[in-house]
């Protein structure tokens, strides 16, 4: 494939990103009053503003080239049709099988692959049931009331902070706690406190060889154990996700009480599949069920909508843009809503796992930037802290802001001003405050000229920050699907422009197997040390301070 940088879409964007020298959004406000409708967009309950962008219709329609020409449209249909588009591990990638409402097979290897993904879904909804009506009980005859889930990466993020967001529709019955870090702290937090009488463990893990999962499932065995539950009390009380079956049921697991995914479920798009468990268990199998409705629902805006109507396709772009054309490092992510708040931990793990790579499809390393840093917190709380920097740090910081227009808390008057908040930032952002505005303001003060002017230069804001602004209703399972899923396909859309495998994690895997290298080594105090002069310097302390480990 031609190199990215040599497609005349490319070079062309190069040059209009050049005549916007000396341009300030807020004259383009100023002159166009139908600037705000024109670059809006609504599908599945999200509304898109994207207004406040350093973008024309000449801009728009280069990137929509530099997508046409880069065959967006072709890969998105490859995956969607179970190809093997993960081609350095040579899988197929079909989280969206796992939201297919469309009762049409998804075929990966001649196989459909629908069958397992609905008998699954029953299995699901059968236990949940079986949980919720106090069927299913502890080895006493208690009812589980509260359900531990152990994963980490993919297997935590998505399950937890999809929970976390749907807060007002927890399920009463069931308390759930989440245990991701390999830290002893963190799982004894977790179970000092339970019954484990009444108290459900999810292991989650699709490769069931993540330490951190194993290490925190035999410590809570330990615990169940040692509580007073027997040996042959554990199946009712342990359960696991993973696609690694065998590893499973050597590990001790009942087969009965493994739910099955599949390899070509990505760990960070896997909370579609029964990594979701904990979710359907901590707010219903209906809520469950709406959420992957909610995804489906944006999958199919993302296979049908015409590019310059499809809101991934056009969040990716904008995205692009700022990356390659800006030299932006960094995208913030601002939701206003507390239960959004571990939004941006999510989407740090989808975006720069997927797209934190500098080698491109033909084994080439790529002579452009890729993914960008993805961070964030809730409004209104980054604006006393790090929105210093977007307004007037040296550094472009794209920013997408999001709020939900009705909310289940009775305090209007808050949400009134948590929306205000949110408006005033992206129009800060935007127009900024010029010298002779601040110089203006600073009239009758009493100040010296001198004083005047010097106060009036660090009080000028530049502006013209680009952000976009998401806007929904209540941010209820479906809608959190459809978010998530935009999310998803945004990030699939600037993989296929960069040409990188978005599906592959190498960086991931060498940290994992140096750190059970140095592992080894720690727990033989006579080991010899071979690393770096650092590394074997750091294990020497380590040993020192726990003889006995
Ligand atoms: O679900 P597991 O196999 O335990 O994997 C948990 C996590 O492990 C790695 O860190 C991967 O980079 C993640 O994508 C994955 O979600």
């Amino acid at each position: 494939m031609t190199s990215l940088t040599q497609l005349p879409a490319w070079q062309q964007l190069q040059s209009l990103s050049r005549n916007l020298a000396g341009e300030h959004m807020r004259d383009w406000f100023n002159q166009d009053p139908g600037r705000a409708d024109r670059y809006s967009l609504e599908a599945c309950g999200i509304r898109l503003d994207y207004s406040k962008n350093l973008i024309n219709d000449q801009i728009l329609a280069g990137l929509f080239d530099l997508a046409n020409e880069r065959q967006v449209g072709n890969k998105r249909d490859a995956m969607f049709a179970g190809e093997i588009v993960n081609h350095t591990e040579g899988r197929a990638v079909l989280h969206t099988a796992l939201r297919n409402f469309s009762g049409k097979p998804v075929m990966v290897n001649g196989e459909d692959v629908m069958p397992e993904v609905l008998a699954t879904q029953d299995k699901i909804r059968n236990f949940v049931e079986r949980i919720h009506s106090g069927q299913h009980k502890g080895y006493t005859g208690k009812p589980i009331k509260q359900v531990v889930s152990i994963g980490i990466g993919g297997s935590f993020l998505g399950p937890k902070i999809m929970f976390e967001a749907l807060k007002p529709y927890w399920h009463q019955a069931i308390t759930l706690h989440f245990v991701a870090n390999v830290d002893g702290c963190h799982i004894q937090d977790v179970l000092s406190g339970l019954d484990h009488e009444e108290t459900l463990l999810v292991m989650s893990s699709k490769s069931f060889t993540t330490q951190e999962t194993l290490q925190n499932t035999l410590t809570a065995r330990d615990w169940f154990l040692k509580s007073g539950g027997g040996r042959q009390d554990i199946a009712r009380h342990f359960i696991c996700v993973s696609s690694n079956i065998q590893a499973a049921t050597e590990f001790g697991i009942d087969e009965e009480n493994i739910f099955p995914m599949w390899d070509w479920v990505g760990g960070r798009y896997s909370l579609w599949s029964a990594i979701g468990l904990p979710i359907a268990l901590g707010l219903g199998y209906k809520h469950y069920r709406e959420l992957l409705e909610g995804a489906y629902a944006m999958d199919r805006h993302f296979a049908e909508a015409p590019m310059q109507q499809n809101l991934p396709v056009l969040m990716a772009l904008l995205g692009i843009w700022y990356v390659n054309f800006f030299g932006a490092q960094s995208h913030v992510l601002l939701p206003y809503y507390h239960y959004l708040r571990g939004f941006p931990a999510y989407v740090q793990q989808l975006d720069m796992e997927s797209n934190g790579k500098s080698v491109a499809g033909n084994a080439e390393q790529v002579d452009y930037s890729t993914g960008p840093v993805i961070w964030g917190s809730e409004g209104t709380n980054g604006q006393h802290s790090f929105h210093q920097l977007i307004h007037q740090g040296q550094v472009l910081i794209p920013a997408d802001f999001m709020l939900p227009l009705n909310v289940h808390n009775q305090n209007e008057a808050h949400h009134a001003m948590l929306a205000s908040n949110c408006f005033g930032q992206s129009q800060a952002l935007m127009q900024g405050k010029s010298y002779d505005e601040a110089y203006a303001e600073l009239a009758g003060k009493g100040l010296s000229e001198d004083k005047r002017v010097s106060l009036a230069t660090h009080k000028t804001m530049p502006g013209n920050k680009p952000s976009n602004t998401l806007l929904f209703g209540q941010l209820d399972a479906r809608t959190l699907g459809a978010l998530v899923a935009l999310y998803e396909h945004k990030v699939f859309v600037q993989g296929a422009i960069w040409g990188v495998n978005s599906f592959d994690q190498w960086g991931v895997e060498l940290g994992k197997v140096l750190g059970n290298n140095i592992l080894a080594k720690l727990q033989k105090a006579d080991a010899d040390l071979d690393f770096d002069a650092s590394t074997n310097a750091l294990i020497s302390h380590f040993r020192q301070a726990n003889p006995g480990a």
